[in-house]
């Protein structure tokens, strides 16, 4: 059956409203064609939400957050540098598409086989979907690539209280798809794992979420599952000078790529819940309110730890997790973490929920290892968490029209 009417380059939305029955619509024929494009091209021009996949920098890192998202950590199946190469060409390609509000792949012609799209985002907008690829220190090993393999990629030490399980830990390849759309989200990661078939499968994966921006218009820090504002201390994402030097790699072929840090955070939210109003603030050092730090009134008021009351009592508690995070004010690094919620945990039968916390930096070694050394001997928090999962990935520099993911590193 050939519907040879419907363009590459139609947006998922307006298929929908062409066809007005859903993908059935697809299979109307030559006559609908007129309709179908013209009403695809009045559409397109409502069409919001969608942040460019092209640019010197991977989208999902310094734009702007999205409500949800879906990450995927991935195994290589092939040691194959020109298999690897084209799922890295064909991912550039679908991911494109994607953040377009776009179908993948070409329009299904033949009623024998699988369409290349899922379908499921079909009649969605591109809900502000970016998509961040990074790949492993075990990237570069499965593909004797380890010349190639930067400094900044090697495994995380252990740190103190760490309770790590093989389910939510590493992965050669990762995939952080954030939208608007948890649909969206799903969509997009579903459809590159299928890509990758037969040159990489999955290890892990973790949907998350944060407080949507129709629940809170006025775009307030969001708050994480203990109830705090979360965010607050970050720096200006916007901030271009900021990023380069705290994020952006300006070095070899990972110039304008970052160093990614994933830990699987589980909360114990039924102990919290059981902790006094004073006890969870002294845990952050901040006011559950308002989010000022301790040694302040106001949200955004500085961080000063070494700040006093009038009888020389420190008002942010030494061990409290902004103090020590904080420390002296000169290292910082960008997160872009997201809550999960599990279901159970079945060995407690409490809720598996937490804090799916993705920061990226310049260098893991300068910024992520230092604060998370300080954080895991001393932090009041770790009575209330416990890292379950870990992951370090490189996330390749972004990619120019006509170009694709890690043509950097096979030059
Ligand atoms: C580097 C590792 C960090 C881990 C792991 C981490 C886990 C974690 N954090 C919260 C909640 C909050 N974190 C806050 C601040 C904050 N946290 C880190 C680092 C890690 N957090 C940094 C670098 C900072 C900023 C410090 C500063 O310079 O001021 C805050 C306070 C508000 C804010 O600034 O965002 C909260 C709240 C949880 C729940 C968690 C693991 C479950
Ligand atoms: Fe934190």
């Amino acid at each position: 059956m050939e519907n040879n009417f419907l363009k590459k380059e139609v947006s998922r939305r307006n298929v929908l409203k062409a066809g007005g029955i859903g993908m059935a619509g697809l299979f109307i024929g030559a006559s609908g064609a007129g309709s179908l494009l013209s009403m695809t091209a009045s559409a397109d021009k409502k069409s919001t939400g969608t942040v460019s996949f092209y640019g010197k920098h991977q989208a999902g890192i310094t734009t702007d957050t999205q409500n949800h998202l879906y990450f995927a950590a991935l195994m290589l199946t092939t040691t194959d540098v020109a298999d690897v190469k084209k799922l890295l060409k064909e991912w550039t390609e679908s991911a494109a598409s994607m953040a377009e509000g776009k179908l993948i792949g070409k329009p299904a012609e033949n009623v024998l086989l699988p369409p290349d799209d899922t379908g499921e985002a079909a009649g969605l907008d591109a809900s502000n979907l970016t998509m961040t690829f990074g790949v492993g220190p075990g990237f570069f090993e499965k593909l004797n690539l380890s010349s190639k393999k930067p400094k900044e990629l090697a495994a995380l030490p252990a740190f103190s209280f760490d309770a790590l399980e093989e389910e939510w830990s590493g992965g050669d390849l990762c995939i952080q798809a954030c939208a608007d759309d948890p649909q969206v989200a799903f969509h997009a990661v579903r459809n590159l794992v299928r890509i990758a078939r037969g040159k990489a499968q999955l290890k892990w994966t973790q949907a998350a979420f944060q407080r949507t921006k129709q629940a809170n218009t006025e775009s307030e820090t969001p708050r994480n599952l203990f109830g705090f504002k979360d965010g607050t201390g970050n720096p200006d994402h916007t901030n271009n000078s900021l990023m380069n030097d705290l994020v952006w790699v300006n070095d070899g072929w990972m110039t304008g790529g970052t160093y990614m840090v994933v830990r699987r955070v589980q909360m114990f939210i039924e102990v919290w819940d059981r902790t006094a109003i004073g006890e969870q603030e002294a845990t952050f050092g901040r006011y559950r309110d308002s989010g000022a730090p301790m040694s302040g009134k106001k949200e955004f008021d500085p961080v000063q730890i070494d700040k006093t009351d009038e009888n020389g009592n420190k008002l942010m508690p030494a061990d409290s997790h902004t103090a020590l995070a904080h420390g002296d004010g000169k290292m910082k690094l960008l997160r872009r973490s997201y809550s999960y919620a599990d279901g159970l945990d079945k060995k407690t039968g409490s809720f598996d929920a937490g804090l799916l916390f993705i920061s990226f930096q310049k260098s893991v070694s300068n910024q992520f290892i230092p604060i998370q050394t300080r954080l895991a001997n001393k932090d009041k928090l770790n009575e209330y968490t416990i890292h379950r999962g870990s992951a370090v990935f490189a996330c390749l520099p972004g990619v120019k029209k006509g170009g694709w993911l890690g043509e950097t590193l096979f030059r």
